[in-house]
């Protein structure tokens, strides 16, 4: 079975928080790096994503999946990111192979919980392990990958602790974020900006020129692949 792509969008940025605001030199690179947001259901994912490419928290996002394409400047490095927030509805819906095309088509990953959802920061080494088996082999370099614990304003519903949701993360080689959605927009752009910088410029560099003809290219190659293993 194939995988659907979502619909694309793009968004236009400019960082406001003193640290972030680099005027990037005459000779900054233009890069581009995929992105897949993923987590378990209900946990804030689509609350990030949407809060860090529109600085809003609009409260309910339905099931639209989406990839969304935004410039980031980063250590000097314009980066077009394509980021691709996959709703659990749509996830339950498919088969695990899906997901393992979804983790093909991405350099970095976000990983989302929920501080008040324990089951839902239980998932995560699986999904670590999951993305880092598949990723084997493709490159030598470190997967770049961050955990966030969301719905930190809810602290009397908090059943996961920050020292936890950090020790797990060092643990799993992963950077590491505790953030609201709901409350603020600058811990989602931390959450993306650290994860932008994460990224070898060698990942970066590959993707040079790849848009949405990239990702179509790239789907194209993994059905065809799935095509040809099949006959
Ligand atoms: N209090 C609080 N609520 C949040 C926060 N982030 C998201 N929510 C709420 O949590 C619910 C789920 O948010 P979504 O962004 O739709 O979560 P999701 O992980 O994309 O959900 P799925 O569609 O199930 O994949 C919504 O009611 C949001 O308003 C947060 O930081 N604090």
């Amino acid at each position: 079975m194939g995988l659907r792509l979502p619909l694309r969008r793009s968004t236009s940025f400019t960082p406001d928080h003193p640290a972030l605001m680099e005027v990037p030199g005459p000779a900054a690179l233009k890069m581009e790096a995929n992105v897949l947001v993923m987590g378990a259901d209900n946990v804030g994912k689509s609350a990030l994503t949407v809060r860090f490419l529109t600085r809003r928290f609009i409260g309910e996002y339905g099931d639209m999946e989406f990839i969304y394409s935004h410039n980031l400047t980063v250590d000097g490095r314009e980066i077009l990111l394509h980021i691709w927030d996959v709703p659990s509805s749509q996830e339950q819906a498919e088969d695990g192979s899906s997901e393992e095309k979804r983790i093909q088509w991405a350099d970095s990953f976000v990983l989302v919980y929920s501080i008040c959802d324990r089951a839902s920061f239980n998932i995560l080494p699986l999904k670590v392990q999951f993305i880092k088996a598949a990723k084997e082999g493709q490159c030598q370099e470190k997967v770049p990958i961050v955990i966030v614990g969301n719905k930190r304003d809810l602290h009397h519903q908090r059943v996961v602790s920050s020292e936890e949701g950090r020790l797990l993360a060092l643990s799993l080689d992963c950077g590491f974020y505790e953030v609201s959605a709901a409350e603020a927009y600058h811990g989602a752009l931390m959450v993306f900006h650290g994860l932008a910088k994460l990224i070898p410029d060698t990942k970066l560099a590959l993707k040079k020129g790849t848009g949405i003809r990239g990702i179509v290219k790239t789907m194209s190659a993994v059905f065809a692949r799935k095509r040809t293993d099949s006959l």
